[in-house]
């Protein structure tokens, strides 16, 4: 596809015998929020390193805007959150952006803005130690907006926050996206990624499981039925999908049934004389996706 900004072919890092990211081939487009999302150690920060010219690969190829890694065209487009940026603790936000935009050759009204956009012109003149997380973490995505580049890129840029951090900075990603910069994010976190990225990239032990939008990832949503009398509901719904497709929530049935045949599965119900109290569509979460892809055992912390 032309719109593509970063393309990855058979990207590969071995650390000694050790293959921490294994031939793995991401799309990037312009525009869309893409979320890099796996486990911790499944590549992510590496690969995300290789793409800006911080680590060598091993073998394969990317490019960013058309350019090898690190080649300045490329960097000039591309603002980058990886790791913390070593602000320092007792100048300001605005101190400290001044310091990397000047560096950059670029001027106040830089800095003036990145702050804005990331909603810490009030407290700009604070110095940084005194700030929250949540609000070091957006300095970083301040200091990656330094510039205005068309590409963000930014490795877990919820680690650690607060959940009213989190929803911070996903108001600001959506926020990033729709002023027209693509941002490509790595998370662990499934609900976050599932609530902000138009596609994403499912990593897990350095291989990329699949590459898709979120909505094709969650495939056919389910169909929650609540009728009367219950062995009745349940023979129609047997009737008419596989018994493998059919489950119990509580008094209801779940059923996995493409949205185009709901009407006729209704129709069925009422023409054999069942009472239909609830129908509802129940969507699968991308978590649920996840753990049907891959082996991986998350932290139960790292789901909420
Ligand atoms: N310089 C290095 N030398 C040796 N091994 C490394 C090096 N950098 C990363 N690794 C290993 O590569 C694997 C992948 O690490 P990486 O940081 O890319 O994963 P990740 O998906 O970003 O995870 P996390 O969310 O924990 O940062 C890990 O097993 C890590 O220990």
């Amino acid at each position: 596809m032309s719109n593509e900004i970063v393309v990855t072919d058979r990207i590969t890092k071995r650390y000694g015998s050790q293959t921490v990211v294994d031939s793995v081939d991401l799309h990037v487009r312009g525009g869309e929020v893409y979320g890099f999302l796996g486990p911790n150690g499944a590549g992510k920060t590496t690969t995300l390193r290789m793409l800006v010219g911080l680590v060598r690969p091993t073998t394969g190829s990317a490019r960013v805007f058309g350019r090898p890694p690190g080649d300045p065209a490329a960097a000039a487009r591309t603002g980058v959150l990886i790791e913390s940026p070593g602000f320092y603790p007792y100048l300001s936000g605005r101190e400290n952006l001044r310091v990397l935009a000047r560096y950059r050759g670029l001027g106040e009204r830089d800095v003036d803005d990145a702050l804005h956009r990331v909603g810490l012109a009030e407290r700009a003149a604070d110095r940084y130690r005194t700030y929250s997380l949540g609000m070091k973490q957006r300095l970083g995505v301040g200091a990656a907006l330094l510039g205005e580049p068309e590409l963000l890129i930014l490795d877990e840029p919820t680690n650690g926050l607060d959940p009213a951090g989190m929803a911070e900075m996903r108001v600001l990603v959506v926020a990033l996206a729709d002023h027209g910069h693509a941002v490509l994010l790595s998370s662990h976190m499934l609900a976050e990624v599932q609530q902000v990225c138009d596609r994403v990239g499912v990593i897990s032990h350095g291989r990329l499981v699949t590459e898709s939008t979120v909505t094709e990832l969650r495939g056919d949503s389910r169909l929650l039925l609540r009728a009367e009398p219950r062995d009745r509901a349940y023979a129609t719904v047997a009737e008419f999908v596989e018994p493998a497709a059919i489950g119990r929530d509580g008094d209801g049935l779940v059923v996995d049934i493409a949205a185009g045949r709901t009407p006729v599965l209704v129709q069925r119900l009422v023409d054999a004389g069942v009472d239909v109290y609830e129908l509802t569509r129940r969507e699968r979460t991308l978590e649920e996706v996840f753990f049907q892809m891959t082996a991986d055992v998350f932290e139960s912390e790292e789901l909420s």
